[in-house]
């Protein structure tokens, strides 16, 4: 079957590869589309009782069904998608009207004016999306046309690595060579880069996001595409605060983060998205550094760009991050150059802990953990984790029991007392600490 099947292409003088680890087996050049067939683990597994029915009902209405975007480049790079999208040539009303008839619940009428019906089905949701051409958009919003047009729709994505579609029988279509971008780890705007930043201006930091994710070093961009970042960079300027957050979150916790901080400052981008003027990019270039392999919060890595509390105020005032967020950036700024391991020690943790059991906050924990990968403190970091805050032994009600009745007394003991536990590296039980009680 499969040599027939070279045969058939060879005479047809279409090209073959080999199959690769995705599992994509065969490749038809066309004049612009290319298509191949998808057949891996990842791509069956998607194939749940809910997509199985919505399947069926889109083939008995003889509408066209593909998977779309960011879920293919998924699937191709062998990975799971977390969420699918779907595209189909059904307009909006021609779906509810198939949804209805079938008994299919739809929920979510928000998207229905871009053209996306949300379809419920055995607690799956599947929001598909009628083909579409933007055909006004101001930077942000766009107004659009359906088409039945697979190319249009293509033509209107961001990357070439998100604008392919994969058939439910596991056919590739792929109009803007984004398999070959894909697998030559390369990202490219679809046809013009000025023409997709204008659209939505958030596409800059869709750039930078997918360069982390995609490309193998540094570096290694088209200078047109980063000519058409700076002249457009002000556009972020329009961009909702949340919008942009979501997305630099990503970057910061991507590869090549340092190299793309970078460029944001080289192509004044930095500017238009609340980051400090002057950031402090050496610290940045450590802390980047340190933090690798050890999952850092974003707000973590992001931090070592500011040299004043000043900073922080002012990238919450753009991006509005959250409190917590906001915390972890003052408290990391506040403590990084004087809480550090006790140098020479046998227990070099001991100072972070101590200010966890003296603070008595709950989330405190996690912010040492954070600071300790900020400081690029791996081994003691790992012990952090183990560690389990040990808590005080003693009450108020102890020392009352013993006969200690002025409150004055009772917590001036209990200081003592904490301090005597600290120094025993929290090592005495109630027992031990109550037998000082009568020395103290
Ligand atoms: N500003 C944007 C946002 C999205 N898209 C298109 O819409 C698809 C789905 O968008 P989204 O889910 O936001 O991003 P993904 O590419 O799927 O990335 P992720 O894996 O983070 O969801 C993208 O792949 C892309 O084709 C676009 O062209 N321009
Ligand atoms: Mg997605």
């Amino acid at each position: 079957m499969w040599c027939q099947l070279f045969l058939q292409r060879c005479r047809a003088g279409l090209h073959l590869f080999p199959l690769t680890q995705s599992g994509v087996r065969v490749r038809i050049q066309g004049r612009h589309l290319v298509t191949m067939k998808l057949e891996s683990p990842e791509f069956q597994s998607l194939f749940t009782p809910g997509l199985k029915s919505i399947a069926e009902l889109f083939e008995k209405e003889k509408y066209e069904l593909r998977i779309a975007g960011g879920a293919v480049r998924d699937l191709l790079n062998g990975m799971k998608p977390q969420d699918v999208d779907f595209a189909t040539v059904a307009t909006p009303t021609q779906m509810k009207e198939m949804f209805q008839s079938a008994g299919v619940r739809m929920i979510n009428n928000k998207g229905e004016k871009h053209g996306t019906i949300t379809a419920r089905l055995h607690e799956q949701n599947f929001e598909i999306t009628t083909l579409r051409i933007d055909v006004v958009t101001d930077g942000r919003h766009a107004e659009v046309e359906f088409t039945t047009d697979w190319e249009k729709d293509a033509e209107r994505r961001d990357l070439t690595i998100n604008s392919m579609f994969l058939g439910l029988d596991g056919t590739l279509f792929d109009y803007f060579r984004g398999y070959e971008d894909l697998k030559n780890k390369r990202v490219r705007f679809v046809g013009h880069a000025t023409q997709r930043i204008q659209e939505d201006y958030l596409r800059i930091l869709r750039y930078f996001r997918f360069y982390g994710r995609v490309a193998e070093k540094p570096g290694d961009h088209e200078p047109n595409t980063l000519e058409a970042i700076k002249k457009n960079a002000n556009g972020l300027a329009g961009i909702s605060g949340e919008r942009i957050w979501v997305e630099l979150k990503k970057i910061l916790v991507g590869n090549h983060v340092n190299h793309l901080v970078r460029l944001m400052y080289e192509l004044d981008v930095a500017h238009y998205i609340g980051l400090p003027v002057n950031g402090s990019l050496e610290e940045f270039d450590k802390v980047s550094k340190n933090v690798q392999n050890l999952f850092p919060k974003p707000m973590t890595v992001l931090t070592s760009l500011f040299k004043v509390q000043d900073d922080v105020i002012k990238l919450d005032l753009r991006l509005k991050i959250s409190k917590e967020e906001k915390n972890l950036g003052l408290f990391i700024m506040k403590h990084r150059r004087d809480l550090i391991k006790a140098i020479d020690s046998p227990e070099p943790l001991k100072p972070y802990q101590d200010f966890i059991i003296d603070s008595r906050e709950p989330d405190m924990n996690s912010r040492i953990c954070e600071l300790l990968k900020y400081q690029g403190e791996e081994h003691l970091l790992k012990e952090m984790q183990e560690w389990s805050v040990p808590s005080f032994p003693i009450s108020g009600h102890d020392l009352r029991k013993m006969g200690i009745s002025s409150g004055k007394e009772i917590g001036t003991v209990l200081q003592q007392l904490r301090d005597q536990w600290k120094k025993s590296g929290y090592q005495m039980d109630k027992e031990e600490l109550l037998t000082c009680v009568k020395k103290v």
